[in-house]
C-alpha cells in the first residue's frame, strides 16, 4: 500500500460536494461540466469536490477513445481539474479518467486526488476490472481495454487518510479492510455501475463497506443515457460509519453538498470495535481433516 504524506492535522469536519454526472465521449464536454460543478461547489463553501468514475470520458468506441486518451502529463481533463482546484481553492477527487498506460496498448482507469493548490497528491489505478458476463443483462471485459493497477493507495490529507478505489473494487472487501486498518476515515468508491447490478447490489455493497470498516463512504456515480449509447445506474451515495445514508441522489444529475463530522469514525469504532476484535484463524478444509482422522 502506498501512503502519501501531507500535513495531517486531522480537521474534524469536511464540507464535501459530490457530483452525479452523465459524462460524454469527449474531454471538452466533460471539462465544461466539471467547470460548472466546481464553481457551484465553491459557491456552496465546499472544501472538496468528488467526481464519478470515468468523469473525464465515457466512450465505449475504442477507436475514437484512442484518438484522445493520452498520458497523465498531457491529459486535458486532469489539467483542467488542476486549474479549477487552484482557481477555487478546492480539493478535487477526479473519480477516474482513462489514461494511456505503460502496459502496451491498454489504458489505465485512473483516479487522482488534487489539493487546493492544484497539485496531484495521489494517483490510484483501478485494481479489479469488470470482466463479467450476465447474459441478457450486462457483458463487459474491462481488461480488454484496461490494464489493472497493482497498488492500494492511502492519501494523507488535512482531514486524515482517504482510501482510494474505483467501482468494481467495491466487491473486494479486503481492500477496504486494509484501508481501515491503516486509519482511513473516508473510502472513495467512484462508479459507473451497470443497470441490473446497480438495482440488485449497489446500495447494499456501499453500506456494507461503511459499516464493516467504520468509515465514511463517498460514492459519486455516473447516471443516465450517455452519448456513447451506455446507460448507468446513478444513485450517488454518501454513507456514514454507522451505515446511515447521508445522501442518496437517486437519478438527479448535479451536486449534493454535505457536512461530514469525521469524529464519527473514532466514535463508531469505539462502540463497535470490530477492527480491534478481528482474529486471525487457521483454515482447514473439512474433508481433508476427516481423511487424516481415519488414516
Ligand atoms: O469503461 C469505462 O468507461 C468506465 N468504467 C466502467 O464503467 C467500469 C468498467 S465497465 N464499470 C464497472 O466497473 C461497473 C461495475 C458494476 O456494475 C458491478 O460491479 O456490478
Amino acid at each position: 500500500m502506498t501512503k502519501t504524506s501531507a500535513p495531517s492535522d486531522d480537521r474534524a469536519t469536511i464540507r464535501l460536494a459530490m457530483a452525479q454526472m452523465c459524462s460524454s465521449n469527449t474531454h471538452a464536454r466533460n471539462i465544461e461540466t466539471v467547470a460548472g460543478l466546481a464553481a457551484e461547489a465553491h459557491a456552496a463553501g465546499a472544501e472538496l469536490l468528488a467526481l464519478p468514475e470515468a468523469s473525464g470520458m465515457v466512450n465505449k468506441d475504442l477507436a475514437s477513445a484512442r484518438l484522445s486518451v493520452t498520458d497523465e502529463a498531457r491529459d486535458p481533463f486532469i489539467a483542467a481539474c488542476r486549474e479549477l482546484a487552484a482557481k477555487y481553492g478546492l480539493w478535487i477527487h477526479t473519480g477516474s479518467t482513462p489514461l494511456a498506460g505503460a502496459d502496451g496498448g491498454r489504458f489505465s482507469n485512473t483516479s487522482h486526488l488534487i489539493d487546493a493548490s492544484g497539485a496531484i497528491v495521489a494517483r490510484y489505478d483501478k485494481i479489479h476490472l469488470f470482466d463479467v458476463d450476465l447474459p441478457g443483462e450486462v457483458s463487459r471485459r474491462e481488461s480488454d481495454r484496461y490494464a489493472p493497477g497493482a497498488g492500494a493507495v492511502l492519501a494523507e490529507t488535512p482531514w486524515g487518510p482517504f482510501g482510494l478505489s474505483v467501482c468494481y473494487d467495491v466487491r473486494f472487501p479486503h481492500l477496504y479492510r486494509d484501508y481501515a486498518h491503516a486509519g482511513a476515515k473516508i473510502l472513495f468508491i467512484p462508479s459507473a455501475f451497470a443497470m441490473s447490478t446497480g438495482k440488485a447490489h449497489w446500495p447494499t455493497l456501499l453500506r456494507a463497506r461503511a459499516i464493516e470498516n467504520g468509515c465514511f463512504v463517498v460514492a459519486a456515480a455516473q447516471c443516465g443515457h450517455h452519448d456513447d449509447g451506455r446507460e448507468t445506474w446513478g444513485q450517488s451515495m454518501i454513507v456514514d460509519p454507522w451505515g446511515t445514508v447521508v445522501e442518496d441522489m437517486d437519478k438527479r444529475i448535479g451536486l449534493a453538498v454535505v457536512d461530514l463530522d469525521l469524529s464519527k469514525v473514532a466514535a463508531t469504532r469505539q462502540s463497535i470495535p470490530s477492527l480491534a476484535n478481528e482474529r486471525h484463524y487457521s483454515f482447514e478444509p473439512v474433508a481433508a481433516r476427516r481423511r487424516q482422522k481415519t488414516a
